[in-house]
C-alpha cells in the first residue's frame, strides 16, 4: 500500500495512533478500507541534514515531515528536536493533527516534523545551522498554502524565526504565512505563546467543574514544565486551582501546600532545571515520573507521550485529567481510568489552544493585520469552551460507555472523512 510503510508501522507511538483510529472507525460504521487509507500519511519526506560542529567536524542528523491528511486544508503542526525522534512517532503525531484541527474547526490539515537529534548538545549557532538546513531540506514540501509548522518540544520561536529567514530567503519574498508561533516582532503574537497552556487550563477548569465540583482549591500536579506545562501552571493558579507539583526532565518539585508558579518559572528559565526551586518546604525528586502518581485532584501530563501506561495506571489519583502533551495516555491505561470514573480531556481538544491560535496568527499575516493579544485569547477562549462543552455533550449523550476521547474521534473522523469525499478522493 504504502512504500514508506516500514519507516513506521512497527512504532509503539504510531500503533497507539492506529488503535485510537481504528476504535472509532467501528463505532463510526468506517469501512477497513478507509481506516487503511487513514492509517498512512499522504506524504513522508526524509532528509539528511550536515552541519559543521564547532569542533571543526561534520555531523549528519535525519529529519522528517509527515503530511497526513490534507483533506480540510494545508497541514499544519510542530516540529520537534530530541535524540529519541522517529518516523513512527512523527507520523502517528500528524494524525493526531488531523483530528485536532478537525475537531477545532480550522481549515487545515495535519502534519508533524521531527528531528533525531540531542538539541542540548549543540551550540547556538550549530543550532541555526541545524533549523535552517532541515528547513531548506523540506521548502519544496511546505509554504502558507502547502504546509505550515510551528514549534513543539525542543523547538521555540527562535527556531520559527530561523526557518521563516530561510524560506523566505529560497522563495524570494517575506513569506510571513510559512510558519507560526513566530517571534512578535515576526508577525507572531505573545497569546501564541501562551496559548497551548491556557487552553489546556481551560479544558481542565471546564472538567473540573462538571466532574469535581469546580477548581477552586484543587490540587494539580503538571507533568512537564516547558511551553505547555508552565502556562498551563500559570493559568489553573490564576484561576483558583493549588499546583502543588511540576517536573521537567531533571525531576520534580512537590509542596503540598502549593508552588509559587512565578518563582518556578523563573527558576527554570534562569538555571534550567526547575529542580533548583527552593521556596517553602518543598521536596524534590530526580524521577519526575513519580509526580503521576502524586495525591491530586487534577493531573495535567504536559510532557510527552506514552506516560501514563499499564504499569502506572493504578497507582494514578486524580479524577481529572487534562492532556497538554500528545498521547499521554496509552487507551488500555484510559479504559482502567474510565472505569474508575477518571474524566481524560483527549489531547485533541485540550491541547488545541496551540494550533487554533497559530490559525489566528496566519490568517492575520495573510490579510496583512495584526491583532491584540486581548483580542486573541478572548477569541481563543470562546473557541475553546465552545469546543469543550460541544464535545463533552456529545460524549455523555452518544458515548457514554467509552471515555471522552471517542466524541473527539467521533466529531473530527466523521469531519475529515466527508471533506474527503466530497472532494471525490474516496
Ligand atoms: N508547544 C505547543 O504549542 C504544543 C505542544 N504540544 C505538546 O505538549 C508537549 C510538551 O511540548 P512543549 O511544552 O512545547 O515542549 P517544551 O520543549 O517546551 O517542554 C517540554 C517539557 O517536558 C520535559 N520533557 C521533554 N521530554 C521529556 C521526557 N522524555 N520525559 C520527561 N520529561 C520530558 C522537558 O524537560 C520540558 O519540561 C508535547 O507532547 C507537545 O507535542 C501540544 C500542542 C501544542
Ligand atoms: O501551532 C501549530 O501548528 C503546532 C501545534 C502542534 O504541533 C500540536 O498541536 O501538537
Amino acid at each position: 500500500m504504502n512504500e514508506y510503510a516500514s519507516l513506521y508501522e512497527n512504532d509503539p507511538v504510531y500503533q497507539m495512533a492506529v488503535k485510537q483510529l481504528r476504535e472509532s472507525a467501528s463505532l463510526l460504521g468506517l469501512s477497513d478500507e478507509i481506516v487503511e487509507i487513514l492509517r498512512h500519511p499522504e506524504k513522508l519526506v526524509q532528509v539528511k541534514i550536515t552541519i559543521r560542529r564547532d569542533n571543526g567536524k561534520l555531523e549528519t542528523y535525519l529529519g522528517w515531515r509527515s503530511q497526513h491528511n490534507s483533506a480540510l486544508g494545508p497541514y499544519k503542526g510542530g516540529v520537534r528536536y530530541g535524540e529519541d525522534v522517529t518516523p513512527g512517532e512523527v507520523v502517528a503525531l500528524s494524525m493526531w493533527m488531523t483530528w485536532k484541527t478537525s475537531l477545532a474547526g480550522i481549515p487545515y490539515g495535519g502534519g508533524k516534523g521531527g528531528v533525531r537529534v540531542n538539541p542540548k548538545a549543540l551550540s547556538q549557532r550549530e543550532l541555526e545551522e541545524l533549523s535552517r538546513k532541515f528547513f531548506a531540506g523540506i521548502a519544496k514540501d511546505v509554504g502558507p498554502e502547502v504546509d505550515i509548522p510551528a514549534p513543539d518540544v525542543y523547538t521555540n520561536p527562535q527556531t520559527m524565526a530561523w526557518y521563516f529567514d530561510e524560506y523566505s530567503k529560497i522563495v524570494g519574498y517575506q513569506a510571513w504565512g510559512v510558519v507560526t508561533a513566530k517571534p512578535v516582532e515576526l508577525g507572531g503574537l505573545y497569546a501564541r505563546v501562551v496559548s497551548t497552556g491556557y487552553g489546556t487550563a481551560l479544558t481542565a477548569r471546564e472538567a473540573a467543574k462538571r466532574w469535581i465540583g469546580g477548581l477552586e482549591g484543587k490540587t494539580v500536579a503538571v507533568h512537564g514544565f516547558g511551553n505547555v506545562g508552565m502556562y498551563a501552571a500559570k493559568y489553573l493558579t490564576e484561576w483558583g486551582a493549588r499546583v502543588v507539583a511540576v517536573s521537567d526532565s531533571s525531576g520534580y518539585i512537590y509542596d503540598p501546600n502549593g508552588l509559587d508558579i512565578e518563582e518556578a518559572i523563573r527558576v527554570k528559565e534562569t538555571t534550567g532545571k526547575v529542580t533548583n526551586y527552593k521556596k517553602g518546604d518543598v521536596k524534590v525528586s530526580g524521577n519526575h515520573m513519580e509526580l503521576l502518581e502524586l495525591p491530586v485532584d487534577i493531573l495535567v501530563p504536559a510532557a510527552t507521550q506514552d506516560v501514563i501506561t499499564k504499569e502506572n495506571v493504578n497507582r494514578i489519583k486524580a479524577k481529572v485529567i487534562a492532556e497538554g502533551a500528545n498521547g499521554p495516555t496509552t487507551p488500555e491505561a484510559e479504559r482502567v481510568l474510565y472505569e474508575k470514573g477518571v474524566i481524560i480531556v483527549p489531547d485533541i481538544l485540550a491541547n488545541s489552544g496551540g494550533v487554533t491560535m497559530s490559525w489566528i496568527e496566519w490568517s492575520h499575516n495573510r490579510m496583512g493585520c495584526w491583532l491584540t493579544d486581548e483580542e486573541a485569547l478572548s477569541r481563543l477562549d470562546k473557541m475553546m469552551s465552545l469546543n469543550f462543552n460541544r464535545v463533552y455533550d456529545e460524549w455523555r449523550k452518544r458515548f457514554p460507555e467509552h471515555p471522552m476521547r471517542t466524541a473527539a474521534y467521533a466529531i473530527a473522523v466523521d469531519r475529515v472523512v466527508k471533506a474527503m469525499k466530497l472532494r471525490g478522493w474516496i
